[in-house]
């Protein structure tokens, strides 16, 4: 209830639709209930006293009341179509606006399939429900009442033989609804699963033709769309059992009815008219109570995905961007005071413990260590990507919480490990650092990063880099990731691991290029001690501890793992240039 109650704030723009589509249904029901009564008054009073014009003016009522019924049922239509729409639209816009506010560790809680679910499937179910469902809902209980009272007000010697039946159909629904509406929970997990399945799938697909696991991954989707279709069909098969319980119970109601209305009016107890429009009633109460179950499966479905829709729209912010906080960076320092760090708050061990470090402004640092080490965790604090559990983290002589976020990531620049190019132009892309960029300035960001090395090779500013920039190599992709941090003139750029795919050449000349911006500091993740050998300080991080600091000699004169890690990469590169 807590959910529906707070998903009903986005019917905001269309409650007045609502309200109108509510009023017609009213009127249209009240206008079919009149139809029987006016049925029975043809037939008793018109045919019996053979008075043609009392059966002509009640048969013009008749087709009144069925046009004004029409007419609402059309109308209907079109609000609640307007208000079901509007609805999903609304809900649909707070869902996507709440997850631009997703910090990175809100977003490691939900398979990113899940959102696409929750923002797709999950609406167009509750759409369907409010589109279907409320016509049902606001119908059948009017129906339901007032057809039980005109029922008993016609026989209730009749309404006896009814109410006999009644009990079985109430509980037989019941029973179908209990058992099928948590199905429906099942059914949106395991369609969560296909599409994360099939996600996973579609994105790797080079490396599972690459590595021949078509087989593999064919088997594994067989097995989720198996899944897919047992649940579905075991939570649909038990939701039709409603017609053949509400046909059967509706014969065996007909059968009872005509075996003592027959009786009836063969005494003369009642006229043909009143067994028909008697029986119109029965038909329509029967029919309300189809559809009131119908309804509930309807809900229940709904519910699950408003359960789902509410756990995105509900879930707090993992961090606050402090809107009315700093908007400058003073400077490009970078502090981390006793800082330790774990991604999740339930995990045992920190995945970064006790860090203290400190980056001159405008100084360039390289980060060596191992896999696993922490290099990334680390600079992933600066930008405030994540917030340190324990400690403070400082830039330009701050802490990073008293930034307004949006000014901090403006000012701390990051090149990620896995980059990210968008469809369209090269020029588009590198606008992505700054929107008001001229070609020069785009172009002078290019020659830092040496873009311009292959710039007119793939056709220039203009080259379509083709979906995710599919267009472009590997270390392409990555100095035209440089150029489009670059761009945004940050006083702080950290590169993790961001030149991995170029060679070392072009690394060094990346290097020059970026040594060239004087008042930017560089912090430099790499696997190379040749890419941070010229650093104004090296960090190496062994298992989330800073094992050491220094300049290149100083490391080289006294440090087992830098000593280590530099004499098997010269070796590696002599016997390289050896061999060649
Ligand atoms: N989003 C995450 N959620 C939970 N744990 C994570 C997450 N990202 C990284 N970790 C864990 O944190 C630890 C440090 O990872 P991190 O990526 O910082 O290492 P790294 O030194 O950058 O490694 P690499 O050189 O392989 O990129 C690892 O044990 C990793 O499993």
């Amino acid at each position: 209830m807590d959910d529906l109650r707070y998903v009903s704030r986005y019917l905001r723009g269309y409650r007045l639709h609502l309200l109108v589509a509510a009023l017609l249904i009213f009127v249209e029901t009240i206008a079919e209930l009149v139809i029987p009564f006016l049925m029975a008054r043809i037939v008793d009073v018109g045919i019996t006293s053979g008075d043609l014009s009392l059966v002509l003016a009640t048969g013009r009522q008749m087709v009144a009341v069925a046009v004004l019924a029409g007419v609402c049922g059309f109308a209907y239509s079109r609000f609640s179509a307007a208000a079901a729409m509007g609805f999903g639209a609304n809900l649909r816009e707070a869902e996507y606006a709440h997850l631009q506010d997703y910090s990175f560790s809100n977003l490691d809680e939900f398979d990113s399939s899940s959102l696409v679910t929750r923002l797709t499937t999950d609406i167009t179910v509750i759409q369907n429900a409010f589109v279907m469902g409320i016509r049902p809902l606001l119908r059948s209980p009017v129906m339901l009442v007032a057809g039980l009272v005109l029922a008993c007000t016609m026989s209730a010697r009749l309404a006896l033989v009814f109410f006999a039946v009644l009990p079985f159909l109430a509980v037989a629904l019941a029973l179908i609804v209990r058992h099928v509406a948590p199905l429906y929970a099942v059914l949106q997990g395991v369609m969560d699963r296909l599409n994360e399945t099939l996600q996973e799938d579609l994105v790797a697909i080079r490396a599972i033709k690459a590595y021949v696991r078509e087989g593999h991954v064919a088997d594994r989707f067989e097995q989720v769309n198996a899944a897919l279709a047992d649940t579905a069909t075991h939570t649909f098969g038990g939701a039709v059992l409603n017609m053949p319980v509400f046909q059967t119970a509706m014969a065996i109601a007909n059968v009872g009815l005509l075996w003592f209305g027959g009786q009836m009016v063969a005494s003369g107890e009642i006229g043909v008219g009143t067994l028909t429009g008697f029986m119109s009633y029965v038909l329509l109460i029967m029919n309300s109570l189809n559809m009131i179950s119908s309804v509930f499966l309807l809900l229940a479905r709904a519910i699950t995905s408003v359960g789902r829709v509410c756990e995105v729209l509900c879930e707090e912010p993992g961090m606050d961007p402090n809107p009315s906080g700093a908007k400058e960076l003073a400077d490009g320092s970078v502090e981390f005071r006793d800082v330790s760090f774990k991604y999740n708050p339930a995990a045992e061990r920190n995945v970064l413990e006790h860090v203290t470090l400190r980056f001159a402004p405008g100084s360039t640092v390289g980060i060596l260590g191992g896999t696993g080490s922490g290099k990334s965790s680390l600079v992933q604090l600066v930008p405030r990507l994540y917030d340190a559990t324990e400690g403070t983290v400082m830039v330009g002589g701050r802490d990073v919480r008293d930034y307004d976020v949006h000014a901090l990531r403006a000012g701390v620049g990051m090149v990620l490990q896995k980059n990210v190019l968008f469809s369209g132009t090269v020029r588009d892309n590198l606008r992505w650092g700054n929107p008001d960029a001229t070609d020069e300035e785009i172009l002078r960001a290019c020659r830092l990063a040496c873009v311009d090395e292959f710039l007119d090779r793939i056709g220039g500013l203009d080259a379509d880099l083709g979906h995710g920039g599919g267009n472009v190599s590997g270390g392409q992709k990555q100095r035209l990731c440089i150029a489009r941090t670059l761009l945004s003139h940050p006083k702080v750029m950290v590169f993790d691991d961001s030149t991995s795919a170029v060679d070392t050449a072009t690394d060094a000349r990346i290097r020059a290029g970026l040594a060239q911006v004087r008042d930017m500091t560089k912090v430099i993740i790499a696997q190379r001690v040749s890419s941070v050998r010229d650093s104004d300080q090296i960090v190496i991080l062994d298992d989330g501890h800073v094992h050491a600091t220094g300049t290149h000699e100083e490391l080289l004169a006294s440090d087992p793992i830098y000593q280590e890690l530099y004499y098997s990469q010269t070796a590696t590169q002599e016997d390289t240039h050896g061999a060649e």
